[in-house]
Protein backbone atom coordinates (compact mmCIF):
# COMPACT_ATOMS: atom_id res chain seq x y z
CA UNK A 1 0.00 0.00 0.00
CA UNK A 2 1.67 3.01 -1.18
CA UNK A 3 1.48 6.60 1.08
CA UNK A 4 0.16 9.22 -0.19
CA UNK A 5 1.27 12.64 1.04
CA UNK A 6 -1.83 14.54 2.00
CA UNK A 7 -1.56 18.76 1.95
CA UNK A 8 -1.43 18.91 5.53
CA UNK A 9 -1.38 22.45 7.35
CA UNK A 10 2.28 21.30 8.24
CA UNK A 11 2.80 20.60 4.51
CA UNK A 12 1.78 23.78 3.34
CA UNK A 13 3.33 26.23 6.04
CA UNK A 14 5.07 29.49 5.15
CA UNK A 15 7.61 29.35 7.17
CA UNK A 16 11.43 27.69 6.87
CA UNK A 17 12.70 25.79 9.60
CA UNK A 18 16.10 25.82 10.79
CA UNK A 19 15.71 25.82 14.57
CA UNK A 20 16.48 22.00 14.96
CA UNK A 21 16.59 18.77 12.98
CA UNK A 22 13.96 17.75 15.54
CA UNK A 23 11.36 19.94 12.94
CA UNK A 24 12.07 17.16 10.38
CA UNK A 25 9.04 14.89 9.44
CA UNK A 26 9.70 11.51 8.53
CA UNK A 27 11.56 9.83 6.05
CA UNK A 28 8.90 8.02 3.75
CA UNK A 29 10.42 4.47 3.27
CA UNK A 30 10.29 4.50 7.01
CA UNK A 31 6.71 5.19 7.22
CA UNK A 32 5.75 2.97 4.02
CA UNK A 33 7.17 0.45 6.29
CA UNK A 34 5.39 1.19 9.59
CA UNK A 35 2.55 0.46 7.54
CA UNK A 36 3.42 -2.60 6.11
CA UNK A 37 4.33 -3.84 9.55
CA UNK A 38 1.43 -2.25 11.29
CA UNK A 39 -1.12 -4.73 9.68
CA UNK A 40 -1.66 -8.05 12.01
CA UNK A 41 -0.32 -9.44 15.74
CA UNK A 42 2.75 -8.73 17.29
CA UNK A 43 4.59 -10.18 20.37
CA UNK A 44 4.60 -7.34 22.48
CA UNK A 45 7.51 -5.56 24.37
CA UNK A 46 9.82 -6.25 21.41
CA UNK A 47 9.63 -10.05 21.70
CA UNK A 48 8.45 -9.45 18.08
CA UNK A 49 10.47 -11.13 14.92
CA UNK A 50 11.73 -7.86 13.66
CA UNK A 51 12.58 -6.84 17.20
CA UNK A 52 13.99 -9.95 17.80
CA UNK A 53 16.28 -9.77 14.57
CA UNK A 54 17.71 -6.36 15.45
CA UNK A 55 21.07 -7.20 17.77
CA UNK A 56 22.11 -8.95 14.51
CA UNK A 57 21.37 -6.32 11.91
CA UNK A 58 23.19 -3.62 14.61
CA UNK A 59 25.85 -6.65 14.75
CA UNK A 60 26.50 -6.46 11.09
CA UNK A 61 26.36 -2.70 10.64
CA UNK A 62 29.09 -2.31 13.26
CA UNK A 63 31.11 -5.37 12.16
CA UNK A 64 30.77 -6.98 15.50
CA UNK A 65 28.80 -8.46 18.29
CA UNK A 66 26.86 -5.90 19.25
CA UNK A 67 23.52 -5.58 21.54
CA UNK A 68 20.57 -3.53 20.74
CA UNK A 69 17.97 -1.49 23.50
CA UNK A 70 15.70 0.99 22.14
CA UNK A 71 14.09 3.63 23.66
CA UNK A 72 11.74 6.91 22.19
CA UNK A 73 14.54 9.53 22.85
CA UNK A 74 17.78 10.14 23.21
CA UNK A 75 17.77 11.78 26.78
CA UNK A 76 16.92 8.54 27.69
CA UNK A 77 19.37 6.30 25.66
CA UNK A 78 22.22 8.92 27.34
CA UNK A 79 20.55 8.40 30.99
CA UNK A 80 19.88 5.13 30.97
CA UNK A 81 23.22 3.96 29.82
CA UNK A 82 25.05 6.10 32.26
CA UNK A 83 22.98 4.60 35.18
CA UNK A 84 24.09 1.64 34.06
CA UNK A 85 28.01 2.56 33.67
CA UNK A 86 28.60 3.81 36.72
CA UNK A 87 27.91 3.15 40.50
CA UNK A 88 25.69 5.41 41.86
CA UNK A 89 28.69 7.16 43.64
CA UNK A 90 30.52 8.11 40.36
CA UNK A 91 31.53 11.10 38.25
CA UNK A 92 30.47 10.88 34.10
CA UNK A 93 33.01 13.23 32.59
CA UNK A 94 31.93 15.02 29.98
CA UNK A 95 32.57 18.76 28.10
CA UNK A 96 30.76 21.54 29.99
CA UNK A 97 28.56 21.95 26.44
CA UNK A 98 27.35 18.70 26.44
CA UNK A 99 23.25 18.06 26.00
CA UNK A 100 23.48 15.68 29.16
CA UNK A 101 24.86 18.59 30.89
CA UNK A 102 22.37 21.40 29.86
CA UNK A 103 19.72 20.02 28.16
CA UNK A 104 18.35 16.89 29.82
CA UNK A 105 16.81 18.48 32.91
CA UNK A 106 18.71 15.87 35.63
CA UNK A 107 17.82 13.00 33.97
CA UNK A 108 21.32 10.85 34.07
CA UNK A 109 21.63 12.20 37.51
CA UNK A 110 17.76 11.16 38.37
CA UNK A 111 17.98 7.51 36.63
CA UNK A 112 21.46 6.96 38.10
CA UNK A 113 20.83 7.76 42.09
CA UNK A 114 23.42 10.48 41.86
CA UNK A 115 25.63 10.48 39.91
CA UNK A 116 27.97 13.32 39.47
CA UNK A 117 28.48 14.97 36.00
CA UNK A 118 32.20 16.64 35.84
CA UNK A 119 33.01 18.73 32.74
CA UNK A 120 36.08 18.48 31.35
CA UNK A 121 36.93 21.76 29.26
CA UNK A 122 38.56 21.73 26.04
CA UNK A 123 38.11 23.54 22.47
CA UNK A 124 35.72 22.93 20.08
CA UNK A 125 32.97 21.53 22.36
CA UNK A 126 35.63 18.62 22.36
CA UNK A 127 36.72 17.02 25.91
CA UNK A 128 40.98 17.73 25.79
CA UNK A 129 42.27 14.37 26.53
CA UNK A 130 45.22 15.68 29.01
CA UNK A 131 42.63 17.85 30.56
CA UNK A 132 40.42 14.86 31.32
CA UNK A 133 43.53 12.22 32.36
CA UNK A 134 44.44 15.21 34.84
CA UNK A 135 40.41 14.97 36.31
CA UNK A 136 40.53 11.11 36.03
CA UNK A 137 43.05 10.55 38.41
CA UNK A 138 42.79 13.01 41.36
CA UNK A 139 41.50 12.02 44.61
CA UNK A 140 41.17 8.10 43.24
CA UNK A 141 40.09 5.90 46.06
CA UNK A 142 39.16 8.73 48.38
CA UNK A 143 35.68 7.97 49.76
CA UNK A 144 35.45 11.42 50.67
CA UNK A 145 34.52 12.36 47.00
CA UNK A 146 32.85 10.86 43.25
CA UNK A 147 35.13 8.48 41.54
CA UNK A 148 35.38 8.92 37.86
CA UNK A 149 33.23 5.97 35.90
CA UNK A 150 32.62 7.03 32.67
CA UNK A 151 33.79 9.69 30.23
CA UNK A 152 31.04 10.26 27.95
CA UNK A 153 31.53 12.19 24.05
CA UNK A 154 28.98 13.66 21.81
CA UNK A 155 29.41 13.07 17.89
CA UNK A 156 28.79 15.08 16.30
CA UNK A 157 28.85 17.95 19.27
CA UNK A 158 26.52 20.14 19.92
CA UNK A 159 28.45 22.75 17.71
CA UNK A 160 28.28 20.49 14.99
CA UNK A 161 32.43 19.54 15.16
CA UNK A 162 33.42 16.23 15.19
CA UNK A 163 36.07 14.92 17.01
CA UNK A 164 38.42 13.32 14.53
CA UNK A 165 39.15 9.36 15.18
CA UNK A 166 42.58 9.88 16.21
CA UNK A 167 40.91 12.67 19.11
CA UNK A 168 38.15 9.55 19.93
CA UNK A 169 41.18 7.24 20.09
CA UNK A 170 43.29 8.92 22.35
CA UNK A 171 40.13 9.07 24.90
CA UNK A 172 39.62 5.45 24.98
CA UNK A 173 42.84 5.40 25.81
CA UNK A 174 43.00 7.21 28.48
CA UNK A 175 39.17 5.17 29.52
CA UNK A 176 41.58 2.47 29.13
CA UNK A 177 44.77 3.33 31.26
CA UNK A 178 42.18 4.61 34.49
CA UNK A 179 39.58 2.35 34.14
CA UNK A 180 36.91 4.13 32.59
CA UNK A 181 33.72 2.81 31.06
CA UNK A 182 33.46 5.19 27.47
CA UNK A 183 29.75 6.57 26.76
CA UNK A 184 28.96 8.29 22.98
CA UNK A 185 26.09 10.28 22.77
CA UNK A 186 25.05 10.14 19.11
CA UNK A 187 22.21 11.66 18.55
CA UNK A 188 23.29 13.46 15.01
CA UNK A 189 25.96 10.04 14.72
CA UNK A 190 24.85 9.57 11.09
CA UNK A 191 26.13 13.08 10.44
CA UNK A 192 29.23 12.31 12.47
CA UNK A 193 30.05 9.15 10.21
CA UNK A 194 29.74 11.20 6.81
CA UNK A 195 31.66 14.40 7.88
CA UNK A 196 34.80 11.88 9.02
CA UNK A 197 34.05 9.55 5.76
CA UNK A 198 34.58 7.00 8.09
CA UNK A 199 33.06 3.60 9.31
CA UNK A 200 30.52 3.01 12.34
CA UNK A 201 32.87 0.49 13.57
CA UNK A 202 36.08 3.01 13.39
CA UNK A 203 33.88 5.83 14.98
CA UNK A 204 33.23 3.58 18.07
CA UNK A 205 34.46 0.29 19.44
CA UNK A 206 37.56 0.36 16.92
CA UNK A 207 38.09 4.10 18.92
CA UNK A 208 37.55 1.88 22.78
CA UNK A 209 33.48 2.96 22.95
CA UNK A 210 31.65 0.88 25.07
CA UNK A 211 27.92 2.34 24.67
CA UNK A 212 26.56 4.44 21.92
CA UNK A 213 23.25 6.60 21.58
CA UNK A 214 22.51 5.60 17.76
CA UNK A 215 20.17 8.72 17.01
CA UNK A 216 17.24 8.00 14.41
CA UNK A 217 14.81 10.68 15.42
CA UNK A 218 16.92 13.75 14.41
CA UNK A 219 17.42 12.20 10.73
CA UNK A 220 14.32 10.49 9.34
CA UNK A 221 12.90 7.99 12.46
CA UNK A 222 9.61 9.64 14.38
CA UNK A 223 11.12 8.60 17.91
CA UNK A 224 13.09 6.23 18.46
CA UNK A 225 17.00 5.85 19.47
CA UNK A 226 18.95 2.66 19.69
CA UNK A 227 21.33 2.04 22.73
CA UNK A 228 24.06 0.19 20.69
CA UNK A 229 26.24 -1.67 23.02
CA UNK A 230 29.85 -2.64 22.18
CA UNK A 231 30.06 -3.94 26.12
CA UNK A 232 27.37 -6.62 25.76
CA UNK A 233 27.11 -7.13 29.83
CA UNK A 234 25.51 -4.18 30.14
CA UNK A 235 22.36 -4.95 28.25
CA UNK A 236 20.16 -6.73 31.13
CA UNK A 237 20.98 -4.19 33.52
CA UNK A 238 19.78 -1.58 31.20
CA UNK A 239 16.18 -3.41 29.92
CA UNK A 240 15.21 -3.26 33.80
CA UNK A 241 16.40 0.44 34.00
CA UNK A 242 14.22 1.25 30.81
CA UNK A 243 11.18 -1.00 32.19
CA UNK A 244 11.21 1.00 35.96
CA UNK A 245 11.68 4.23 33.18
CA UNK A 246 8.89 3.40 31.82
CA UNK A 247 10.62 3.66 28.50
CA UNK A 248 9.73 -0.20 27.49
CA UNK A 249 7.20 0.53 24.91
CA UNK A 250 4.06 -2.27 24.78
CA UNK A 251 4.40 -2.39 20.64
CA UNK A 252 7.76 -2.33 20.30
CA UNK A 253 7.46 -3.37 16.81
CA UNK A 254 6.73 0.37 15.68
CA UNK A 255 10.31 1.53 17.38
CA UNK A 256 11.90 -1.64 15.62
CA UNK A 257 10.14 -1.52 12.68
CA UNK A 258 11.47 2.88 12.26
CA UNK A 259 14.98 0.88 12.87
CA UNK A 260 14.45 -1.80 10.41
CA UNK A 261 13.67 0.97 7.62
CA UNK A 262 16.38 3.32 8.91
CA UNK A 263 19.64 0.78 8.21
CA UNK A 264 18.06 -0.42 5.22
CA UNK A 265 19.81 0.48 1.96
CA UNK A 266 22.01 3.25 3.70
CA UNK A 267 18.57 5.59 4.80
CA UNK A 268 20.85 6.34 7.73
CA UNK A 269 23.76 7.39 5.68
CA UNK A 270 21.30 9.27 2.90
CA UNK A 271 19.61 11.24 5.24
CA UNK A 272 22.76 12.81 6.90
CA UNK A 273 24.45 13.32 3.34
CA UNK A 274 21.88 15.42 2.20
CA UNK A 275 21.24 17.35 6.35
CA UNK A 276 25.25 17.80 5.85
CA UNK A 277 25.23 19.02 1.98
CA UNK A 278 22.36 21.69 3.04
CA UNK A 279 24.49 23.08 6.15
CA UNK A 280 27.84 23.17 3.54
CA UNK A 281 25.12 25.41 0.98
CA UNK A 282 24.39 27.54 3.85
CA UNK A 283 27.88 28.31 4.88
CA UNK A 284 29.19 28.59 1.72
CA UNK A 285 26.48 31.58 1.32
CA UNK A 286 27.03 33.00 4.87
CA UNK A 287 30.88 32.96 4.15
CA UNK A 288 30.26 35.36 1.13
CA UNK A 289 28.13 38.12 3.21
CA UNK A 290 29.48 40.79 4.91
CA UNK A 291 28.33 41.60 8.74
CA UNK A 292 27.25 37.95 9.21
CA UNK A 293 30.25 35.75 11.05
CA UNK A 294 30.28 32.20 10.97
CA UNK A 295 31.09 30.62 14.47
CA UNK A 296 32.53 27.06 15.29
CA UNK A 297 33.89 25.11 12.24
CA UNK A 298 31.94 22.32 11.60
CA UNK A 299 31.24 19.64 8.57
CA UNK A 300 28.14 18.55 9.77
CA UNK A 301 24.09 19.86 9.60
CA UNK A 302 24.85 22.53 12.40
CA UNK A 303 26.00 26.38 11.54
CA UNK A 304 26.50 28.89 14.58
CA UNK A 305 26.64 32.56 13.44
CA UNK A 306 26.76 35.41 14.66
CA UNK A 307 24.44 38.81 13.46
CA UNK A 308 23.21 42.00 13.99
CA UNK A 309 19.51 42.03 15.86
CA UNK A 310 18.08 43.25 12.84
CA UNK A 311 19.48 40.64 10.42
CA UNK A 312 18.00 38.25 12.85
CA UNK A 313 14.53 40.16 12.93
CA UNK A 314 14.80 40.28 9.21
CA UNK A 315 15.27 36.34 8.82
CA UNK A 316 12.39 35.90 11.42
CA UNK A 317 10.05 38.47 9.41
CA UNK A 318 10.33 36.41 6.36
CA UNK A 319 9.59 33.44 8.07
CA UNK A 320 13.02 31.77 8.29
CA UNK A 321 12.49 29.88 12.05
CA UNK A 322 15.55 29.34 14.02
CA UNK A 323 17.12 30.16 17.89
CA UNK A 324 19.03 33.35 18.21
CA UNK A 325 20.51 34.59 21.81
CA UNK A 326 20.75 31.41 23.37
CA UNK A 327 24.10 30.88 23.27
CA UNK A 328 25.10 34.44 23.13
CA UNK A 329 24.04 37.83 22.13
CA UNK A 330 23.28 38.15 18.07
CA UNK A 331 24.51 34.05 18.08
CA UNK A 332 22.32 32.25 15.89
CA UNK A 333 21.86 28.13 15.33
CA UNK A 334 20.93 26.81 11.75
CA UNK A 335 20.17 23.16 12.01
CA UNK A 336 19.26 21.16 8.50
CA UNK A 337 17.99 18.26 8.22
CA UNK A 338 17.58 15.41 5.58
CA UNK A 339 14.62 17.52 3.98
CA UNK A 340 15.56 20.89 3.89
CA UNK A 341 15.40 21.69 0.51
CA UNK A 342 17.94 23.50 -1.62
CA UNK A 343 15.78 26.49 -2.79
CA UNK A 344 15.18 27.53 0.94
CA UNK A 345 18.47 27.40 1.88
CA UNK A 346 18.88 29.80 -1.35
CA UNK A 347 15.79 31.90 -0.35
CA UNK A 348 17.79 32.13 3.17
CA UNK A 349 20.95 33.37 1.81
CA UNK A 350 19.02 36.15 -0.57
CA UNK A 351 17.05 37.50 2.19
CA UNK A 352 19.97 37.39 4.56
CA UNK A 353 22.36 39.56 1.82
CA UNK A 354 19.94 42.08 1.17
CA UNK A 355 18.75 42.70 5.09
CA UNK A 356 20.60 45.20 6.97
CA UNK A 357 23.34 44.30 8.62
C1 LIG B 1 23.37 16.17 21.22
C2 LIG B 1 22.02 15.69 21.68
N1 LIG B 1 21.96 14.61 22.47
C3 LIG B 1 20.79 14.14 22.95
C4 LIG B 1 19.61 14.76 22.64
C5 LIG B 1 18.38 14.24 23.32
O1 LIG B 1 17.39 13.92 22.55
P1 LIG B 1 15.88 13.98 23.04
O2 LIG B 1 15.47 15.41 22.85
O3 LIG B 1 15.23 13.04 22.12
O4 LIG B 1 15.82 13.56 24.48
C6 LIG B 1 19.60 15.89 21.78
C7 LIG B 1 18.35 16.59 21.43
O5 LIG B 1 17.68 16.52 20.54
C8 LIG B 1 20.84 16.37 21.30
O6 LIG B 1 20.90 17.46 20.52
C1 LIG C 1 18.14 22.01 22.23
C2 LIG C 1 18.41 20.55 22.33
O1 LIG C 1 17.81 20.00 23.44
C3 LIG C 1 17.91 19.77 21.17
N1 LIG C 1 18.53 18.50 21.36
C4 LIG C 1 18.33 20.40 19.85
O2 LIG C 1 19.47 20.24 19.47
O3 LIG C 1 17.54 21.04 19.22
Amino acid sequence: MEITMTNSPLATKKTIGLTSDNIAGVSPQILQHLIEFSVGDATPYGNDELSLELDRKMSTLFETEVAVVLVPTGTAANSLCLAAMSPAWGAVLCHPNSHINNDECGAPEFFSNGVKLLTIDGDDCKIDPEKLTQRATLKIGDVHTVQPAVVSVTQATETGSVYTLDELRAIGDVCKSHNLKYHMDGARFANAVDALGCTPAEMTWKAGVDALSFGATKNGAFGVEVIVLFDTSLKNEIEYRRKRAGHLMSKMRFLSTQIDAYISDNLWLNNAQHANAMATKLRNGISAIEGVELLHPSKTNIVFCKMSPITIATLHEHGFEFLANRWGDGVARLVTNFATKAEDIDAFIDVLSASDK
